[in-house]
């Protein structure tokens, strides 16, 4: 865009939201400089932004995002949605330029129906906000991941992510019932509010884990929970993570939801648990936290849980590691745990059914080991924490101790890494990831994961949807637009 263009659109923009509202220029960069990847910190830190919008405008209701795509789509400029930019994908960043929009203004809470259990949220509304909010009445989301103070439910939403209680609850795609979606034509579309139906395709779906591609969320109602009454915690240490992946398959294949089940190696749980070290975390350890409304449910639920864990080998640690690692859960997210740059880091999430689990685990693991030259001594620590009905996740922690001074060898060395987890997923059956996003960190990988005819459905979807193309150009291995 020329400069005349940037300002002629600024001031359009500012009669939709008022000047106050809209950024150019370096105001615009300095003022968002991009999400939480390492992809984005390491550009920045090397003086080249991925995040590069030349305007940024915040808008405060679903009108002002609708009149804000007319004229995006009017003069053919891309917009990147952005959340709370707590991303590690590197989706947020708007870095072939264009608008940025930025929907934090979004964050009433329209309307909590107490009967059915559901609230009508706005896209900007933060996780961690929220879930305090319900909890004064006696509600919760459940969606709980370990960014929930920075994330939007927006941005899990669209990013498709998933909470440290997705073993009871599920995912986000789980908790969502409906969607209000602005088009990139500025049309609003609010899909059928009800428990369900069979008025066609459940449109809501194309949009969860889209983005930012298809459309924006401007809201969703959400399923909601009552706060447990009653929860237990146990852990078990585990002869080997074979023994662990049969306790915690037994487990979730025989109707029992813990809302946690966390199963982490060796290297892991030293690291992970390392607080409760003195009750002799020295292998492959299980957490599980068990809730309900129900004491005498939660009561046998625990029981059964741990004959379970008991018949394939685990050894019960003391109750309060559980209770611990709950009240010290998002440590990990913060100092000084989070590693610093020129450091290279990242965390890989594969997922797989049961059959390739272990595969996929043994496979993925070696495959970032073996991925780049011993002198860096990379080291990679792994958990499963969201199990399902006939699969599981694993979550890999990467670490490069000391990464290259300069930007490129650095980006090489993290794209090996990334390239090779991703491989190791595929051929041991499973993909990569579960719950992170493409963003620009998997991107190039996006036809490989999707295959060719995948990716021919998901780039006509796009194509339908958004003609001209302006919406996150590029991303999700898309084309650049038309
Ligand atoms: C320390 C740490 C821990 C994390 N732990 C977890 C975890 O436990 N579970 C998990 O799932 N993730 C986790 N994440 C990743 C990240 O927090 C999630 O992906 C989160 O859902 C992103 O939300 P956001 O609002 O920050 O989105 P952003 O980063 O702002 O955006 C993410 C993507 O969604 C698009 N987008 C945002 N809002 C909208 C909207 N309203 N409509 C359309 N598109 C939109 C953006 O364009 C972008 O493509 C973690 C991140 C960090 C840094």
């Amino acid at each position: 865009m020329s400069q005349a263009a940037i300002d002629s659109m600024a001031s359009e923009l500012a009669r939709i939201v008022g000047a106050d509202k809209v950024w150019s220029g370096a105001q615009a960069q300095q003022r968002y400089p991009g999400d939480k990847s390492w992809l984005t910190l390491v550009h920045a830190h090397h003086g080249k932004p991925l995040n590069q919008p030349q305007l940024v405008v915040a808008p405060h209701t679903v009108e002002q995002v609708s009149d804000i795509m007319r004229l995006a789509s009017r003069e053919g400029i891309s917009v990147t949605p952005l959340g709370g930019g707590s991303g590690v994908q590197g989706a947020a960043n708007a870095n072939l330029g264009g608008l940025l929009l930025d929907l934090n203004g979004l964050n009433r809470v329209r309307e909590i129906d107490e009967q059915s259990l559901t609230c009508t949220v706005e896209c900007g509304m933060n996780v961690k906000v929220f879930d305090t909010e319900l909890n004064k009445q006696g509600l919760t989301f459940t969606h709980d991941p370990a960014s929930a103070e920075w994330a939007s439910v927006g941005g899990a939403i669209a990013a498709r992510g998933s909470g440290v209680l997705s073993s009871r609850y599920g995912n986000i795609q789980d908790h969502v019932l409906s969607l209000e979606v602005v088009m990139p034509d500025g049309s609003v579309v609010q899909l059928p509010s009800v428990p369900r139906h069979g008025v066609g395709p459940e449109l809501g779906q194309l949009f969860i884990g889209s983005e930012g591609t298809l459309g924006i969320v401007t809201a969703a109602r959400v399923k909601l929970q009552r706060q447990a009454k009653a929860r237990r915690f146990s852990a078990y240490r585990f002869p080997d993570l074979a023994a662990g992946i049969a306790a915690g398959r037994e487990i979730v294949t025989t109707g029992l939801r813990p809302a946690v089940i966390r199963l982490y190696d060796v290297k892991s749980a030293v690291l992970s648990l390392e607080k409760m070290a003195k009750a002799g975390i020295d292998g492959e350890t299980m957490v599980l936290m068990i809730e309900g409304q129900h004491e005498a449910l939660v009561e046998v639920e625990s029981r059964i849980c741990d004959e379970i864990c008991r018949s394939h080998g685990g050894r019960m640690l003391e109750s309060r590691v559980g209770a611990e690692w709950w009240a010290n859960r998002y440590d990990m997210s913060h100092p000084p745990h989070v590693p610093q740059l020129p450091q290279i880091w990242m965390t890989m999430d594969a997922v797989a059914d049961f059959r390739c689990i272990e595969a996929l685990y043994t496979g993925v693991t070696q495959a970032i080991e073996h991925s780049i030259e011993p002198k860096w001594g990379l080291t990679v620590k792994t958990h499963l924490s969201h199990w399902y009905e006939w699969g599981a996740m694993i979550y890999s922690r990467v670490i490069v101790p000391k990464g290259p001074d300069t930007l490129d060898e650095a980006v090489d060395l993290h794209d090996r890494i990334v390239a090779a987890a991703v491989e190791a997923s595929l051929v041991a059956g499973g993909v990569m990831n579960d719950h992170h996003g493409v963003g620009m960190r998997l991107a190039p990988h996006m036809a490989r994961q999707f295959g060719p005819a995948g990716m021919s459905l998901l780039q006509g979807i796009k194509t339908g949807l958004d003609p001209q193309g302006i919406l996150c150009p590029g991303k999700l291995g898309l084309s650049t637009g038309a």
